[in-house]
């Protein structure tokens, strides 16, 4: 049985990861965003490719923690990179060099694939000792969105991996390109309702509290484990749009027998192993002998399970969504289902 008496997320610094396609508004919103008075005591850390002084300078003009990742590409290298940025900020913060901060935001870069950074947030033993995953915001731009999801690969995925969804220059962009967008959105990841957002003008409250905070936590627990959990079905069997082929789709799953932690993690890691590639955001509560276990992961990697004090609310059912690539969800239900059985009484 997984998790301890202690509190494994309390007292961590939140993180938010703020991801989207090149020119589709990142810069303009952190920036609007360590202005407003309750984002003043925030780090931002970027990450880009090229031209790095531009975005740096006009972010620094507004909070003196900055810090750029030498790496000017988020690839499975950025990890190291990422965890000694975040280290050395947290280290500068105790020693009283830089001013005390109690939020992280890190933009990447446009291009990027956010799975590595998001990996390295949920399971990186160095970074998960002072900070937690609170969020991945990805903004897609309302103009060059749709042409940018038909030719690239990285929009979809940063839409797959997200809490929350923000469709940027709507003011210039005709209405209907706009419902498109969104339903190509909602297709992908139903359960980060896309929102509008102009000139990078959005409340704090928006992109923050959209991760796990506590193990005592119910509600909130809920919020965190989105709509697709709340609901029925699975949200890839919807119509699909022109501007997404299905291949990426939400699973939502339920399941009514409990599992025990060794039947449903051997299920987890038969999975990673033969299709770690293509699951792209897993995330769920899990009824482990009658115990609530939250559980999350992007790809092979896997925050440790946490174990929640209650379960939030009555539905004491396995609950889990999984955002993947080319999987059926018969495929993961029947393992999840086999491997139940297959656990002695
Ligand atoms: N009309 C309009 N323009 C916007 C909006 N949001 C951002 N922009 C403009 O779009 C351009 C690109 O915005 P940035 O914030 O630099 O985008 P970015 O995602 O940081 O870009 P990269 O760093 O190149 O990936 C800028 O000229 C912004 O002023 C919006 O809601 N409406």
């Amino acid at each position: 049985m997984p998790g301890s008496s202690r509190d494994p997320l309390a007292g961590k610094l939140p993180v938010t990861l703020v991801t989207g396609f090149l020119g589709s508004g990142k810069t303009t919103l952190v920036s609007k965003l360590v202005r407003h008075p309750a984002m003043n005591r925030v780090a931002v850390v970027i990450n880009e490719l090229g031209e790095i002084g531009i975005d740096h300078d006009l972010v620094a003009m507004s909070t003196e923690n900055i810090a750029l990742l030498a790496n000017g590409c988020v690839c499975c290298s950025v990890r190291t990179d990422l965890q000694e940025t975040l280290r050395d900020l947290f280290a500068r913060r105790r020693a009283g060099e830089v001013a005390d901060f109690d939020r992280v935001i890190i933009e990447t870069t446009g291009l990027a694939d956010p799975a590595p950074v998001v990996q390295t947030l949920l399971a990186d033993a160095l970074v998960c000792a002072h900070f937690r995953l609170d969020g991945l915001v990805t903004l897609v731009d309302a103009v060059n969105g749709a042409q940018q999801l038909l030719e690239h690969a990285e929009p979809a995925k940063q839409i797959a991996l997200a809490d929350r969804v923000f469709l940027t220059k709507s003011d210039i962009a005709p209405p209907e390109a706009v419902e498109e967008l969104r339903a190509a959105i909602a297709q992908i990841n139903p359960g980060a309702e896309a929102r509008l957002v102009l000139h990078g003008e959005v409340d704090p409250q928006a992109l923050t509290g959209l991760g796990l905070a506590s193990a005592r936590a119910g509600e909130a627990t809920l919020r965190f484990l989105g709509a697709p959990l709340q609901g029925e079905g699975t949200g890839g069997e919807k119509r699909l749009g022109r501007l997404h082929d299905g291949s990426i789709r939400t699973l939502a799953l339920h399941f009514d027998t409990p599992f025990t932690w060794d039947s449903f993690s051997a299920a987890l890691e038969l999975l990673t192993t033969l299709r770690g590639p293509d699951l792209l955001r897993v995330k769920g509560i899990v009824n482990v002998e009658g115990q609530p276990v939250v559980v999350q992961g992007v790809q092979h990697i896997f925050h440790p399970p946490v174990t929640l004090d209650r379960w939030p609310g009555a539905d004491r059912r396995t609950r889990l969504v999984f955002i993947t690539r080319r999987i059926e969800a018969a495929t993961i239900r029947d393992l999840l289902e086999a491997v139940a059985r297959a656990a002695p009484p």
